[in-house]
């Protein structure tokens, strides 16, 4: 069985030309949403994609171009589809979400609490949840911000979907030669200094049987400038879909 991936967009916090780096993950007929930005109701509606087709949402971490989409996919749920989207979220992630994030526009007459609004799935770090007969996963906590939690994902135990990170060239070469991951999907900060991203130049430093294995994602509106840039790495492009082995 493959797993279907489709970005909604693949830009960073600043892009234009790209949607917030959002992904939607097929698998059977099963689809998770990997982070909902500000710009994802719009990608949605312009890929044809109904709210109600997508069966839950995970979230990386509290950046806008993260979560700033989740107002918009509650107020929908509450008002319009009278259904509560599935949330699977770290626990850690869960009070600054509601009290940073989302309480300030969503506190109203019914909504007190981010549980009046989402079906609040917890999750723990290196616990893997099986979300369908097809599709499983499990948060690895990467650093981002310092002080600040974010989660990249495991899915089937062979694809590493990262959450705005940190360059982790140790945690790569793990997951590639002790846990057969076949696919990385990375952010990928085009300039340095990444500071609280991980930058191109360090992922060419990877080593080969590391490197071969990596995607680039959540990249500059001057992505096109860098390409033939990249060695074997490609870049993913938003709104295609990429059928990924298990
Ligand atoms: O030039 C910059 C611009 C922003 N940042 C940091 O990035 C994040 C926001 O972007 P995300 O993609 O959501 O992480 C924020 O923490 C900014 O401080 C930066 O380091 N350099
Ligand atoms: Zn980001
Ligand atoms: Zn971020």
């Amino acid at each position: 069985m493959s797993i279907q991936l489709q970005m909604l967009g693949t830009g960073n916090a600043f892009a234009k030309k790209y949607y917030n780096n959002n992904a939607l993950v097929h698998a059977d007929d099963y689809t998770l949403m990997i982070d909902c930005g500000i710009t994802a109701p719009l990608a949605l509606h312009e890929l044809g994609i109904e709210l109600d087709t997508i069966d839950a949402i995970l979230v990386s971490h509290i950046h806008g171009d993260h979560v700033g989409g989740l107002e918009e996919i509650g107020f929908r749920g509450y008002f319009v589809h009278q259904r509560k989207p599935v949330l699977y979220i770290a626990s850690t992630l869960i009070s600054p979400l509601w009290d940073h994030t989302l309480s300030g526009g969503m506190t109203q007459d019914g909504i007190s609490s981010i549980d009046d609004i989402f079906d609040v799935r917890p999750l723990v770090p290196e616990q893997p949840v099986q979300l369908a007969p097809g599709l499983k996963i499990e948060l690895i906590q990467t650093p981002h911000i310092e002080g600040k939690y974010s989660y990249s994902i495991l899915i089937n135990d062979t694809i590493f979907y990262s959450a705005d990170m940190k360059f982790q060239p140790q945690l790569l070469e793990h997951l590639v030669r002790e846990r057969g991951v076949h696919t990385i999907l990375h952010d990928c900060q085009l300039y340095p200094p990444g500071i609280v991203h991980t930058t191109l130049e360090e992922l060419l430093s990877l080593p080969d049987d590391v490197r071969s294995k990596v995607k680039l994602m959540h990249y500059n509106d001057t992505k096109d400038d860098f390409v033939g840039k990249t060695g074997e790495m490609e870049f993913v492009e938003q709104h295609k879909t990429y059928t990924l082995p298990q």
